[in-house]
């Protein structure tokens, strides 16, 4: 293991953001995690580099010269281009010379920012300034990259692009731990945490999650259950977590989508009954 989270809770106030949530980064290895707004995905990122102490539990993760972060924030200096992004970071990380020019012409390839190398960041498109950020996080070869959703308002070719750049930092050995909301891209990480608000509902690689969810997902176009509904397309989903749906609507095989929709609605029926 590159990196663990072990029991973590953490609250701010009277909110708990993570609530005895474990995960573990191998090496090679991408993790995605995955839930809606205040799940705790930002959360759980901070504490792996050592932004947020946790209240109870503990984490282990490689010393700050060895990680990438991206955050949630835009992740470069608006007033200074491409190359002297790459360049500032690099002198951080005390990368010089002919190997700094190096690392730093092989990301801006990776990247797809050549035509861009000497715009300013502040001057990029909003998934340029993302695929920028991400370059900046792997410029050192870290051992562990944190991103905090990459792809985020991100065109469909400029995600393909970062997630091909994630792909390629797994396979020379990097841990990656990510947040997502897009879950077709969330399905092809090896391993996934399904939060939801603090708690982890689901772990494992998709097929582990697919296999683990019980109960039955049906399509229609009026649910017999609004409360155990939602929207898919022009079709309405209905979950039935005993397996049996008392109606005769199709059944589907549940993606992601569905079993994180019908996991934390789960959730809420359970909290309120
Ligand atoms: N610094 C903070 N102070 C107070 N509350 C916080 C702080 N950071 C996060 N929270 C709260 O903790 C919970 C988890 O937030 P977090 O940002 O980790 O979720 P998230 O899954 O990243 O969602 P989003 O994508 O909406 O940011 C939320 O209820 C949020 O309001």
């Amino acid at each position: 293991m590159i990196a663990a989270a072990r029991s973590v809770t953490v609250t701010f106030g009277a909110t708990t953001a993570l609530d005895g949530v474990s995960v573990a980064v191998a090496p090679g290895q991408v993790v995605a995690l995955v839930g809606g707004d205040g799940a705790g995905k930002t959360t759980l990122l901070r504490t792996f580099v050592g932004e947020i102490a946790p209240d109870s539990g503990d984490v282990e993760a490689p010393g700050k010269h060895r990680i990438g972060y991206l955050s949630a924030g835009p992740g470069s200096w608006s007033a200074l281009t491409v190359r002297q992004n790459l360049d500032f970071v690099g002198g951080i990380y005390g990368l010089t010379g002919d190997e700094l020019v190096g690392r730093r012409e092989d990301v801006i390839d990776r990247a797809g920012l050549r035509i861009a190398a000497d715009r300013l960041a502040s001057a990029l498109s909003g998934g340029m300034r993302r695929k920028l950020g991400a370059a900046m996080a792997m410029l050192h070869h870290p051992d562990l990259l944190v991103l905090d959703e990459p792809s985020t308002g991100v065109d469909p070719v400029s995600r393909i692009d970062l997630w091909r750049m994630i792909s390629e930092a797994a396979a020379a050995g990097a841990g990656v731990l990510m947040s997502t909301t897009y879950l077709d891209e969330a399905e092809r990480a090896a391993e996934l945490v399904v939060l939801d608000r603090g708690r982890a509902l689901a772990t494992g690689s998709y097929d582990d999650v697919r296999a683990g969810f019980t109960g039955t997902v049906t399509s229609s176009s009026v649910p017999t259950r609004s409360d155990w509904s939602w929207r898919r397309g022009r079709q309405r989903r209905e979950y039935w977590p005993d397996g049996d749906p008392a109606c005769d609507a199709d059944v589907v095989t549940p993606d992601l989508e569905d079993i994180v929709i019908a996991l934390s609605m789960t959730r809420r029926h359970q909290e309120v009954s």
